[in-house]
């Protein structure tokens, strides 16, 4: 797959704040990338050097072979920022026709944009509102529509369902997964079962340094079960660890146990005797998945 990203050694400066330390990355074209890491980490930072809004203090980015920020760029990359606004005195059509413009669509094609985008995030009948005749969630897709007008190659998505209800947070998703293909996300969210859903690379920022990590749709986390239960049970640990099968049983929150299995031992070989432990147990579980959660990766 080719490298739509390229990132070298980057670091950037607020100051004395060194909010990026020599940061290095690649993504390929593809499948949706997840962005994750607490608080002031650097994210924002980072999509904005992605993006051309911010010059880094030094290092390499390239992106679909140009630097960041060249005019060539334009079109290709769309950014959707966590506290993207609409303008208040226009109407949805207007602003997404002009921002198709902008990307030097005519009028016409930027009409059709409009429209196409609006539909693909469930809104067509918005057309002609202003906004604030929509719900937060709604202005939101629409910004999300506006990040999709004329296809770009790369779209940055920052707190993309934050705020939406579940249906519609689970049609966003839908979306980002059916446009794969053609646009390749970057999702920057808190909601780590979400980015699990969509994304096998997952770039963690922590105090501006950066560590890589694969979900459970990988083959990294081999020698893991998680294992969800209605209820916790005493006995549980002391028992599963007693299975030739299972070298250690931890439970990184309530009712969650990470199983990891014993050397050379696969998970059906595992999978196998714990529920039948479950079932003489009587206990109840509600899921045992393969692998370890991304977020028992990165907090466990
Ligand atoms: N304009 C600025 N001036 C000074 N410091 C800044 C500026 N912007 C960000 N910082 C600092 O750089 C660090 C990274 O901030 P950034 O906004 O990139 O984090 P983030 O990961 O996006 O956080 P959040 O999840 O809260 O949005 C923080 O310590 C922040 O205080």
């Amino acid at each position: 797959m080719s490298t739509i990203i390229k990132v070298d050694s980057l670091n950037h400066y607020f100051g004395a704040k060194h909010a990026l330390k020599n940061v290095s990355f690649e993504i390929a074209a593809g499948d949706p990338v997840a962005l994750v890491g607490p608080n002031g980490a650097g994210k924002t930072t980072l999509f904005s050097i992605l993006c051309g809004y911010l010059q880094a203090s030094s290092g390499q980015v390239e992106i679909l072979g140009h630097p960041a920020g060249s005019s060539a760029l334009f079109g290709q990359l769309a950014a959707l920022p966590q506290d993207a606004v609409l303008d208040p005195r226009f109407s949805i059509a207007h602003q997404l026709t002009f921002y198709g413009r902008l990307q030097g669509l005519s009028a016409k094609e930027s009409k059709i944009e409009a429209q196409r985008t609006l539909d693909l995030v469930g809104l067509s009948e918005v057309l002609q509102e202003k906004p604030a005749a929509l719900s937060h969630g709604m202005r939101k897709r629409v910004s999300i529509a506006q990040t999709l007008i004329g296809k770009p190659k790369i779209v940055m998505l920052d707190e993309a369902t934050a705020g939406l209800d579940p249906l519609h947070a689970r049609e966003i998703r839908q979306l980002v997964a059916d446009l794969s293909q053609e646009t390749t996300f970057i999702l920057s969210s808190h909601d780590l079962s979400e980015l699990e859903r969509l994304c096998q690379q997952v770039l963690y920022l922590e105090l501006g340094q950066m560590h890589q990590h694969q979900t459970l749709a990988s083959d990294a986390t081999q020698g893991y079960l998680t294992l969800a239960m209605s209820q916790k049970q005493e006995e549980l640990i002391s028992l599963f660890e007693g299975l030739a099968e299972v070298e250690k049983v931890t439970m990184p929150q309530d009712r969650e146990y990470l199983i990891t299995l014993a050397a050379n031992v696969a998970s059906h070989e595992a999978d196998i005797k714990i529920l039948q432990l479950c079932h003489q147990k009587n206990w109840r579980y509600r899921s045992l998945v393969n692998g370890k959660t991304l977020e028992n990766q990165l907090f466990e």
